[in-house]
């Protein structure tokens, strides 16, 4: 039974469609997930179930020992942080980037707790120093690069000190040198014991940070394979993942991919084993 995430038999139906279909997963204390998957794979929804975002049609999600159904999400969501592309795109684009992380707090409250206002703003420059966000406090979110924005939307979901943290496609959009910052950023996230537990959705295999411990491999809304990254990241999973023959690599703490089609020396050196 997982401490933090425990989905039993879960289905989410929409029309005739199961978008996702009998999945079981846990996540315990200390760990952290990378959710890996195609376009339409059920990553999304997958993040919204474990935010207490949405409820399943079928079977029992139970976040942070409560069970949806069971549970008033509005006191569950607070202890949860979320960044995703939804969220993103409620924030006005004429807010100044330190309310964009200070009103996560607010979130949490529901009112302007006037005597935290100096320990809450110095948490927000923290939380924006930490991301590389040190000098953009008083700038408009909307004035930011794809690549800041990001960075300013996982400083916001920290804000409210979550006990679980899901970030639903953070690199979208980035540039390498934009992703790769943002990797840096989030490995130093996954190597302090004092982080909460993540969740990360992502398309892509380069973009697991180092120190992430495991995998939850989704095709058509069913599991592949779930567990420890260096069980999950083989060829096998990640072709019957994505749906094409792949080669993996791994290069110290980062993954990387590619398709085996029109790699004839990756042929030829399969086929030697
Ligand atoms: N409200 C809905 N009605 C019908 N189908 C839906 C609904 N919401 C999601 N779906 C479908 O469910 C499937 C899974 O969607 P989801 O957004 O969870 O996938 P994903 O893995 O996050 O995809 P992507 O990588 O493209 O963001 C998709 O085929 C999507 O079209």
């Amino acid at each position: 039974m997982g401490d933090v995430l425990q989905f039993d038999d879960v289905t989410v139906r929409r029309g005739d469609k199961a978008i996702l279909d009998s999945m079981t997963w846990s996540v315990e204390e200390g760990e952290r997930w990378v959710v890996l998957g195609p376009n339409g794979a059920g990553k999304t929804t997958v993040a919204a179930l474990a935010a207490a975002r949405m409820h399943p049609t079928g079977g029992r999600v139970v976040v942070l020992g409560e069970e949806l159904g069971k549970v008033d999400v509005f006191e569950l969501r607070p202890r949860i942080g979320l960044s995703s592309a939804s969220l993103a795109d409620r924030i006005p684009r004429s807010e100044r980037v330190i309310d964009v992380v200070l009103t996560a707090s607010y979130g949490m409250t529901g009112r302007w707790r006037e005597s935290y206002e100096q320990l809450d703003i110095g948490r927000a420059r923290d939380l924006l120093a930490a991301f590389g966000m040190a000098g953009f406090s008083e700038r408009l979110f909307g004035t930011l690069s794809e690549g800041e924005r990001k960075r300013v939307q996982i400083a916001r979901a920290l804000m409210t000190d979550p006990e679980l943290l899901i970030l639903d496609e953070p690199g979208a959009g980035l540039d390498l040198g934009g992703r790769e910052e943002l990797v840096a950023a989030l490995g130093e996230l996954a190597a302090d014991v004092t982080s909460p537990v993540l969740v990360l959705v992502t398309h892509h295999v380069e973009e697991i940070p180092p120190g992430f411990t495991d995998g939850l491999l989704l095709r058509e809304g069913q599991v592949v394979a779930a567990g420890e990254l260096e069980s999950v990241m083989t060829p096998q999973h990640l072709s019957a993942t994505f749906g094409l023959d792949l080669v993996v690599e791994r290069h110290g703490s980062r993954f990387a991919a590619r398709a085996l089609a029109g790699e004839p020396g990756v042929h030829e050196a399969r086929a030697a084993h």
